[in-house]
């Protein structure tokens, strides 16, 4: 693509971060959050990297709307300020949310009719749904009849199903095997492929953020600021076994590694 044809392409701004720190009143008033600016455009796909207790989870909170910044502080998703959760965003934990009597298939529904979708709609999405995540053959299964890799795909699939158009994913796969995160991400990166939602994920691996990442935010120690704003220009498609074997891909991992003071 020409210089011309990428300025042709218009972005729009899909999350705006502006001012945003955080101070807790609680325990003695902890700043949890320095001041944070950055913007994510339509589509991109941003992980947040930084050491433990610097503040990720806290800033994505704020995105979700969850809880508020401080006073002067401003999160705006697709020009509106998060004054509390909307569904455009959806938001998944490292945790999941389901609920233990009732199936997988159920889990996904009643997520749909929380957010108000029809239920001719919800059956249709949850047929489109199950096999992408590949959970067809355990929709009625419990949850506690799953592997771990299994109950985080439902979870996304609850989240999913609502077609947010912003997805929030705070260390989604961080408790499973290195193997099972592995395929995950491939799955994640193919499920965005095909949907262009813009994606936030909070992840303690370098190499999970350069090779999902449109863009990866570095976050200083406690109390967190963005230190680092790094465009990760690796093509698109990826593939684990091509992608990670390019010279490129271990410059990345290694000038982050570097900037974190750790190896990956
Ligand atoms: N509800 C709360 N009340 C008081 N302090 C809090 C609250 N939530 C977070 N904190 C504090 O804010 C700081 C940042 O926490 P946060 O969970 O955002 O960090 P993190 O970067 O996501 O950490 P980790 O990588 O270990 O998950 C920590 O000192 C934490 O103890």
């Amino acid at each position: 693509m020409t210089g011309g044809d990428a300025g042709a392409v218009r972005t729009e701004t899909a999350i705006q971060v502006e001012r945003t720190a955080k101070t807790f009143r609680s325990r003695n008033g902890v700043r949890a959050l320095d001041q944070v600016d950055f913007s994510i455009s339509r589509g991109e796909f941003v992980s947040i990297l930084g050491p433990s207790g610097c503040g990720k989870s806290t800033l994505l909170r704020i995105v979700a709307g969850l809880i508020q910044p401080d006073a002067g502080g401003e999160v705006r998703v697709f020009g509106h300020a998060q004054t509390r959760m909307s569904s455009d965003v959806g938001v998944v934990f490292q945790t999941h949310n389901m609920l233990p009597w009732e199936t997988v298939e159920a889990n996904i529904r009643l997520a749909a009719e929380v957010a108000g979708v029809a239920p001719a709609e919800i059956d249709r999405r949850v047929e489109q749904i199950l096999p992408v995540l590949k959970l067809e053959r355990f929709r009625r299964n419990h949850p506690h009849e799953l592997s771990g890799g299994m109950r985080q795909r439902a979870a996304l699939g609850q989240i999913l199903i609502t077609h947010p158009k912003v997805l929030l994913l705070d260390e989604p796969f961080g408790a499973l095997d290195a193997l099972t995160r592995d395929q995950l991400n491939v799955e994640l990166l193919r499920l965005w492929q095909e949907m262009r939602q813009t994606v936030l994920l909070i992840t303690h691996s370098i190499a999970e953020a350069v090779f999902l990442s449109d863009r990866v935010l570095v976050m200083s120690e406690s109390p967190g600021r963005i230190v680092e704003d790094m465009r990760i220009d690796l093509p698109r498609p990826r593939d684990p076994r091509t992608t990670k074997e390019q010279a490129a891909f271990g410059q990345y991992v290694g000038r982050l590694g570097r900037l974190m003071g750790v190896g990956d």
